[in-house]
């Protein structure tokens, strides 16, 4: 297991259960999930579709019954006692309603009305999430992007310590995911603690503190980024550069060792290896020199894949299984760090 993110938790669940009703009888949604979301910085909260990120944020807010599992908001159970806490959360989870004739300052100045925060409060959170400069501009003539930090700065109007968004960047151009991605990381640096769901891995790299990976409804694998990405435990994959008129040799070379070669930009992309040098020395060995030798640390995409790929129902979620036939894996997802092997779930 990855060191605890430690300190106090901003959510935390335990054994969390929800299945549907479906016709073929029951579906499980979430199956006894833990989670553990520290105090203040962004949490990604991963996996890739249908995994339950939806169906586990709907349990915290009170907007689905568990149907067993526990689960608590700084301390709080919910839902049982989410009205003592829920002054302190904001979240997005559907696309809330504006008027599309007034503009933001005046749909936010109404929903401030509506929910007893003073009005001051307004041009606060339009400047937090970007706004300021089209505050007067009626909703209707937003991008789907400023529509969405417009959805957040809602959220801040109550000065919330948690914030809670599903999938914010879903159907947002680079330009309106960067800014969403701007504002989280803003909210994190402020000391709010900010979980985002997502099944794009790298959107949230950039900007996460901590995940939690969930695969099937269940939690394959959580922690510090940094972490998760193996840092100090050494790449499996190098990226290696000869002389064009070697390169033939050099790929035979490798692959009659068992590595796995392929050809990148002219470069040769070594996988499956346990030391970086045994590269050196094979090449070495038969005349042939690299240019460059660079280790390749895996990215969260890599390890990601690694830790759901390979998921099956009813299949245990620690660790991971190799494909049977087909490629090899690629290097996270076929020899990963012993702390990515996280058992969190258990
Ligand atoms: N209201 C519902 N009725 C029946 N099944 C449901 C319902 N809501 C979710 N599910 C099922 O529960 C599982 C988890 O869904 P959920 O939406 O929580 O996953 P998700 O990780 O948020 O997925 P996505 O990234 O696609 O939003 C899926 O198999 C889904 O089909």
């Amino acid at each position: 297991m990855t060191a605890p993110v430690g300190g106090d938790l901003a959510i935390e669940t335990r054994g969390l259960r929800k299945t549907y009703r479906s016709v073929r009888g029951r579906a499980v949604g979430v199956e006894g999930l833990d989670l553990q979301v520290p105090v203040g910085g962004v949490h990604g909260f991963l996996g890739p579709n249908g995994s339950g990120k939806t169906t586990t944020i709907r349990m915290l807010l009170g907007l689905v019954r568990p149907d067993r599992g526990t689960a608590t908001i700084f301390g709080h159970p919910v839902p049982r006692r989410l009205p003592e806490v829920v002054g302190r959360v904001g979240a997005i989870v559907e696309s809330p309603k504006f008027f599309p004739a007034f503009s933001a300052r005046r749909n936010l100045s109404l929903l401030a009305d509506a929910i007893g925060t003073p009005r001051s409060r307004v041009d606060v959170v339009l400047d937090e999430v970007g706004l300021t400069g089209r505050a007067r501009d009626r909703y209707r003539t937003y991008s789907l992007g400023m529509k969405q930090r417009l959805a957040i700065a809602a959220t801040l109007l109550k000065d919330p310590d948690l914030l809670i968004f599903d999938e914010p960047t879903n159907g947002l151009d680079p330009a309106g995911i960067r800014e969403i991605r701007r504002t989280m990381r803003s909210l994190g640096d402020q000391g709010k603690t900010v979980l985002v769901s997502s099944h794009v891995l790298a959107e949230v790299e950039q900007i996460a503190d901590t995940v939690s990976i969930v695969a099937r409804g269940r939690l394959v694998a959580s922690g510090r980024v940094a972490d998760l990405l193996g840092s100090g435990a050494g790449s499996r994959a190098v990226r290696v550069r000869v002389a064009p008129d070697d390169v033939t040799i050099a790929t035979s070379v490798l692959e009659t060792g068992g590595l796995l070669v392929r050809r990148e930009h002219g470069a040769l992309l070594v996988e499956g290896l346990d030391d970086a040098g045994a590269v050196n020395r094979a090449l070495g060995e038969r005349g042939v020199w690299a240019h460059e030798l660079t280790p390749l640390q895996p990215d969260l995409e890599s390890v990601f894949l690694g830790l759901t790929q390979h998921e099956t129902p009813g299949a245990p979620t620690r660790g991971r299984r190799r494909r049977r036939g087909g490629p090899p894996d690629p290097p996270a997802a076929r020899e990963q760090p012993s702390d990515l092997a996280t058992e969190v779930g258990a």
